[in-house]
């Protein structure tokens, strides 16, 4: 039967600032242009745009950047009746970004007591979940309590119902207090998972190690639920191993690159889409690639989330140079 909401993400929906002069450290950055932004909630927006029912949840500042992110949020098509306006003072985080070059990004996280992480398992609807297809988790959302046990109901409602749970790796290190808790709770949540995406260096984070093998990596997740592992590695593009030993490459298109953030979240919004829409693996992993060309050559994550239209066009144009 189909399901009201194709995509229901849990996490957070903060701010971004990126800088609006390029090629400069932050140091000498004066002006920024402000986004929504935080990776599940580009996800989202990136689906909605790509034509998918999607919904989120997710606590925010009562305050003007609680306001403008749930008005944005809606505007862009996300339904927000999972989103939750926190009552005790707790703020919106705040990501500044640095355009240095195209080849040298990078990301500034202002997240103390960020309103994203007081979301409690009681504010978590088990009827909001059952009405999704997919339930899209944020590794991020598992850093701290109440969040993380809210994310963990999340998944134990998808789990009895059927709802198949894509687990976005999403490590940021400013919340999370040492390696070994991330190993611990990021082990928890994708053992769970249906599907994991993250770069090789999230999936070090979730073995709690340096330098893994893709290979014995997939072999240990598999024992448990995972169906399908995409692991990324920037431009040299990303893996997709399937239960059952199949393994697709998929690789970068050409862009030309404004910055690098963005890269990841537009891919998991147009990988899951394409997933959604019944296209194959190695299809999905064109979807998602071409997305983030898309997004790397422009300014900001969310705003910039590519049509349909866009990625196919940029999928067709590279046809016949796409893996050399
Ligand atoms: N410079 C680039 N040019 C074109 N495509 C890119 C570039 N960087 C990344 N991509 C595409 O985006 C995909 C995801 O990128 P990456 O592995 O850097 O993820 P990420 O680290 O999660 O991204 P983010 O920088 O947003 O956190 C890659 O597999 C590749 O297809
Ligand atoms: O995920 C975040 O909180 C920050 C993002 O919104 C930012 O645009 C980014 O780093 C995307 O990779």
């Amino acid at each position: 039967m189909a399901k009201k909401y194709d995509v229901i993400a849990i996490g957070r929906a903060c701010i971004d600032l990126n800088a609006a002069e390029y090629n400069r450290p932050m140091e000498e950055t004066m002006t920024f242009s402000k986004y929504v932004g935080g990776s599940p909630a580009n996800i989202v927006i990136g689906a909605a745009k790509l034509g998918l029912s999607v919904g989120f949840i997710g606590k925010i500042p009562d305050d003007q950047h609680g306001n403008y992110i749930k008005q944005y949020m809606a505007e862009a098509g996300v339904n927000t009746d999972g989103m939750v306006v926190d009552q005790e003072g707790h703020k919106s985080g705040l990501t500044f970004t640095e355009i240095k070059s195209p080849e040298e990004c990078s990301i500034l996280m202002y997240r103390d007591e960020v309103a994203d992480l007081y979301l409690r398992p009681e504010e978590v609807s088990a009827e909001y979940i059952k009405q999704a297809s997919n339930l899209v988790v944020s590794g991020t959302a598992l850093s701290r309590s109440p969040s993380r046990e809210a994310v963990l109901k999340a998944i134990s409602i998808a789990k009895a119902n059927d709802i198949r749970v894509i687990f976005e790796l999403d490590y940021r290190p400013y919340t999370w207090t040492n390696a070994e808790e991330v190993s611990i709770y990021y082990s928890l949540a994708a053992r769970q998972a249906d599907i994991i995406i993250g770069t090789r260096d999230e999936f070090d984070m979730l073995e709690n190690r340096q330098g893994g093998d893709n290979d014995a990596t997939v072999a240990e997740l598999f024992k448990y639920a995972p169906q399908l592992i995409v692991i990324k590695h920037g431009v040299e593009g990303s893996y997709a191993y399937e239960r059952g030993g199949k393994m697709t490459r998929g690789f970068a298109y050409k862009s030309n690159v404004l910055k690098t953030f963005g890269a990841g979240d537009s891919y998991a919004a147009a990988f899951i889409t394409a997933l959604h829409n019944g296209k194959n693996v190695k299809e999905a992993l064109k979807y998602g690639s071409a997305a983030a060309a898309i997004v790397v050559s422009k300014h900001s994550s969310s705003e910039a989330m590519p049509t349909i239209k866009a990625i196919e066009q940029l999928m067709s144009e590279q046809a016949a140079t796409y893996g050399k």
